[in-house]
């Protein structure tokens, strides 16, 4: 990629650059990669906060475009040495059709391999998911798993098995020929559930605490450990992925990372309430407060009244069949091949994270 460490002459191109995750990929490509001449932000939404990043010395073209608009993805990557593709639907609550998930996370996946093929560009990262790997629909429990721990990956919603399918093409179309006869090198990231700052869920609960007056109530066992990550460590370990692509390739190309860090293993909601509670939320009970026959029968309650209510309005609430497994359901990595293959280490300690992700809560309280 660069002939001298210390030359600004790569152009990264990074798809979702403006939400959750590609807000702070963006952000920590423009302060740990020095060899940066020009960083291209594709979004179907460009955010306000890209004009502050314009003043610096890294040239930012923001491009608004459609992933699913092989043209639009074609003309943003031409020229780029590197692609780093987060964009996707991260839509496990009905508000799109399975196709719509299926086009921009699977067709828009393929646009991003057949970009990279037509205009040479040689190294490319997708953010995939655990959701790849499980829960599966059994809720079999994936406990301390790495990247070689068998385990029956079995999907029926859209999201994973948008996401498995993409991984798959990703994976695939390593060592393909690229434009000018070099062959492509890809790799994909498994992010467990992230957090931080940025992160919607997170002040949705904390919103609804707030209006049950400071308190949330318990719903899933302590016992159902997750395992979650600091977005800042994510995005680390695609600066990281991206920098040692090309010195590495035989190593890392066609491979899947977990992304992990210290953060520790929790239930969904303990590990929530580890910001929300110094934001002065209170989870209430030791165990769930209601039995769990009765969250399934609400969940596919709210199944019904969404299908009911289409015609009407978007009905999406948090609880549903889905998120009520994935929720009730152990999946913790417990892995270290990030670190043998590239050297990731996390950059953001557990404190560290908590200490940031609280801190934006709390700023972040007016807006919900
Ligand atoms: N949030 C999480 O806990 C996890 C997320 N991931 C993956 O990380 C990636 C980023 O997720 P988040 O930042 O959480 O989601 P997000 O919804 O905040 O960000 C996705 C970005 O992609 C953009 N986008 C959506 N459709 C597009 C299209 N057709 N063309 C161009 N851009 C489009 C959106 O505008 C948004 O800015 C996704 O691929 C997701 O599957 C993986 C594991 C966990
Ligand atoms: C009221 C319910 C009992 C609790 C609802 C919590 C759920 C909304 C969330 C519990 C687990 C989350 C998922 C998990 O972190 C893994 C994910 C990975 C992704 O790639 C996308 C997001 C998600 C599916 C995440 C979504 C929210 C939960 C289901």
């Amino acid at each position: 990629m660069a002939n001298s460490a210390q030359t600004q002459e790569l152009v990264y191109l990074v798809t979702g650059g403006c939400g959750f995750l590609g807000e702070h990929v963006v952000r920590m490509l423009l302060q740990r990669e020095p060899r940066l001449r020009e960083l291209r932000i594709f979004d179907l939404h460009l955010g306000p906060w890209l004009e502050e990043l314009k003043t610096g010395p890294v040239q930012v073209t923001a491009i608004q475009g459609d992933v699913t608009q092989a043209h639009e993805v074609a003309a943003a990557v031409a020229g780029a040495h590197v692609v780093i593709h987060t964009a996707g639907l991260v839509d496990v609550f009905g508000k799109t059709s399975p196709e719509t998930i299926h086009e921009v996370n699977v067709q828009g996946t393929q646009n991003v391999i057949e970009a990279c093929v037509q205009t040479g560009t040689r190294f490319l990262i997708y953010t995939s998911s655990m959701e790849v790997v499980g829960p599966n629909i059994k809720g079999q429990p994936f406990y301390r798993g790495n990247e070689n721990t068998p385990y029956e990956a079995v999907h029926r919603h859209p999201y994973p098995c948008s996401k498995a399918l993409a991984e798959r093409l990703v994976l695939e179309a390593n060592g393909r020929e690229v434009l000018g006869g070099l062959p492509l090198v890809t790799c994909a990231l498994r992010p467990t559930g992230i957090y931080g700052e940025g992160h919607q869920i997170m002040k949705d609960f904390y919103h609804q605490g707030l209006r049950l007056g400071g308190r949330l109530f318990r719903a899933i066992p302590a016992s159902v450990e997750h395992g979650r990550v600091y977005v800042g460590n994510v995005a680390w370990m695609h600066v990281l992925v991206a920098r040692e692509l090309e010195h590495r390739a035989a190593l890392m190309g066609g491979q899947v990372y977990f992304c992990y860090d210290n953060s520790p293993y929790k239930s969904y909601e303990d590990f929530n309430m580890e910001f929300l509670g110094p934001c002065g939320l209170r989870l209430v009970g030791t165990r769930p407060l209601m039995p769990y026959w009765l969250l399934v029968l609400l969940a596919a309650l709210n199944t019904l009244l969404q299908w009911l209510l289409r015609p009407l309005l978007l009905y999406a609430p948090l609880l549903n069949p889905y998120t009520l497994a994935v929720a009730n359901t152990t999946f913790t990595v417990s892995t270290d091949k990030a670190r043998r293959h590239f050297g990731y280490e996390p950059l953001f300690s557990w404190e560290e994270s908590r200490t940031r992700t609280i801190h934006w809560v709390q700023t972040a309280e007016g807006s919900a």
